[in-house]
């Protein structure tokens, strides 16, 4: 058997006049005029939680009530868990082609007649502009499904070697349990991978997506049902998450947990399981990509115009809410003083955030109300910092829309806080060196993290001896390019340190976790008699 060969789904432009462009404005007006009911999923029974209420709103214009949610109850947890509970022989026993054909099928809705909702939920619930939705709810979400079942072949062709009169396999089984996906508002992608990963492999799920995503995880599980995945395979639970982790934490057939979000939650989840170790049938899997702090090194023989677009783009495209995003910069003061400066803050300047259904905006707002609270005390903090400059925006808005300006901070306290602390935002803080060797130190050890970061030279010798140098400063590591955008099966992704367990989502790496081999020795022709020839 041979899945069919992936390749990366083509990104739509939606130029203006073009008839993608049309018809995702369509989509947006009818998902906008409408207030959804935002259920919960278990065991193919779609139902309000019975929690308490969240509206999920634009971020862009949070007066405008998307839909409304209810956090899923201890007992729609214990529902979720006795749903995937009983779903779980029969979909374990599909054979794999049945399991891949439903997130093939998933894949090709996505890519053709569910583009539009999948986009357009996307933006107006997370605020992506058209091409931060296209690269998310559409390419990586359709290139996750597609790479996934051909990385899951691979893994199912590993088998051992035999010996004459024997005959050595390996059974790759699921996780004896069910796995519990939990996934963060900024990712349409991620919150649709994560709960199908572990189930093409043959485990059942309690999925949790983000309050602020719900619209998006909404219209997902809606495309997995019509791909015709059966009931109580993938269990999406809806709301904060907290009632969901007592019951299904403390559960003896947790059996993995596939996190991905900030490092603080996955550090509660990991203590949570520690503290239940002893009460598990197996010991779970914990996958987590969590947060960066991502940097931009530039040497003198950096070029200028490329450098700063990798800026602008790197900390500034969805708003800097990419655990990806470019949020420190350094770099050398001849550059700085001979144009970068100038030319970045001009072209900061010149960026306009403002409602994504505009297709002339480069961004929306941030995510909701605690976010920018979060931002608006970052801000306060630095421009009252003797040692930090606020060279562009530095201001915020949330009359209509959660808005925070694009940020340019440079700071000559490389131990501040804005070198060292996740604000996911559109802050970037720059930090202008003399001595290169110095500020690799620092580029090193400022922060916990080390998800992505990019260099720029033009000298292959400096590129050679950077990478070495920072070899464990970033998981995914960029010469010459923005740190973000990373393409499934192009760039596996993930950071080690505080970002991570670095299983690289959309790879054999992450879907091997979800596997548990039991290997088969058969021998044809037994011994019989126990002696050995030195017996004589
Ligand atoms: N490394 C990566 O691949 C990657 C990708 C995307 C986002 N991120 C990181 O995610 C963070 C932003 O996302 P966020 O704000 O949604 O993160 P978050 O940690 O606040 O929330 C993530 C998810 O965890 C849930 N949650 C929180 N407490 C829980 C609990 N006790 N039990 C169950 N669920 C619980 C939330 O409701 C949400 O669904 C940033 O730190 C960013 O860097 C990392
Ligand atoms: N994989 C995405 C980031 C995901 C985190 O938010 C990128 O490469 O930019």
């Amino acid at each position: 058997m041979t899945v069919p060969t992936p390749i990366n789904e083509p990104v739509r432009g939606y130029a203006p006049g073009s008839p993608e462009r049309l018809t995702l404005l369509k989509r947006i007006a009818e998902l906008a005029g409408e207030t959804a009911e935002l259920t919960l999923t278990v065991g193919g029974v779609s139902r309000m939680g019975g929690g308490e209420a969240h509206d999920v709103v634009q971020p862009h214009r949070h007066a405008h009530v998307l839909g409304v949610t209810r956090n899923a109850t201890h007992a729609d947890a214990r529902a979720a868990v006795t749903a995937a509970t009983a779903a779980a022989p029969g979909w374990r026993e599909l054979p794999f082609e049945a399991r891949a054909s439903i997130f093939l099928k998933a894949a090709d809705l996505a890519a053709g007649p569910w583009r539009d909702t999948l986009n357009a939920a996307t933006m107006l619930g997370q605020s992506k502009t058209a091409q931060q939705a296209e690269i998310d709810a559409a390419c990586e979400l359709i290139d996750f499904l597609r790479f996934n079942v051909h990385f899951a072949q691979g893994i199912l062709e590993q088998q051992p070697i035999s010996s004459p009169g024997v005959w050595n396999r390996i059974d790759h089984r699921p996780l004896e349990g069910f796995v519990y996906a939990i996934t963060p508002f900024n990712f349409t992608a991620i919150a649709g991978n994560l709960p199908s990963a572990p189930a093409l492999m043959g485990n059942t799920v309690i999925w949790k997506p983000s309050v602020t995503q719900q619209l998006a995880a909404h219209h997902t599980m809606r495309l997995f049902e019509a791909a015709g995945l059966p009931a109580g395979v993938i269990n999406m639970v809806t709301g904060d998450g907290l009632a969901v982790s007592d019951v299904v934490v403390t559960d003896p057939d947790l059996a993995g947990i596939h996190f991905t979000g900030s490092a603080g939650v996955f550090q509660t989840l990991w203590s949570a399981v520690g503290a239940n170790v002893a009460r598990y049938r197996s010991y779970p899997r914990l996958v987590g990509e969590t947060g960066g702090k991502d940097f931009v090194l530039a040497h003198p023989s950096a070029d200028v115009d490329a450098l700063v677009t990798a800026l602008v783009r790197g900390a500034f495209e969805f708003q800097g809410q990419k655990c990806s995003a470019a949020s420190r910069a350094y770099i050398p003061r001849s550059l700085w003083e001979g144009g970068v400066r100038d030319q970045l803050i001009a072209t900061v300047d010149a960026i306009t955030y403002g409602d994504i259904t505009d297709f002339s905006h480069f961004g929306g707002a941030v995510i909701d109300r605690r976010a920018f609270a979060r931002h608006a005390a970052a801000l306060s903090r630095a421009d009252a910092t003797p040692s930090c400059t606020i060279l562009a925006g530095g201001t915020v808005d949330d009359n209509v829309g959660y808005f925070v300006r694009p940020t340019v901070i440079a700071c000559t306290d490389p131990a501040d806080e804005v070198f060292t602390t996740e604000y996911f935002g559109p802050i970037l803080a720059v930090y202008v060196y003399d001595s290169l060797d110095e500020v690799v130190d620092l580029v090193d050890t400022a922060s916990p993290y080390a998800l992505t970061g990019a260099i720029f030279a033009q000298d292959r010798g400096v590129l050679e001896d950077l990478g070495r140098r920072l070899r464990f400063t970033a998981g995914n590591l960029y010469l010459n390019d923005k740190p973000t955008g990373a393409v499934v099966g192009q760039q596996p992704f993930g950071g080690g340190r505080a970002s991570g367990t670095n299983d690289k989502a959309g790879s054999w790496h992450n879907l091997v976790r979800w596997t548990s081999p039991r290997t088969i020795k058969e021998t044809f022709v037994p011994a019989v008699g126990h002696a050995y020839p030195h017996m004589g």
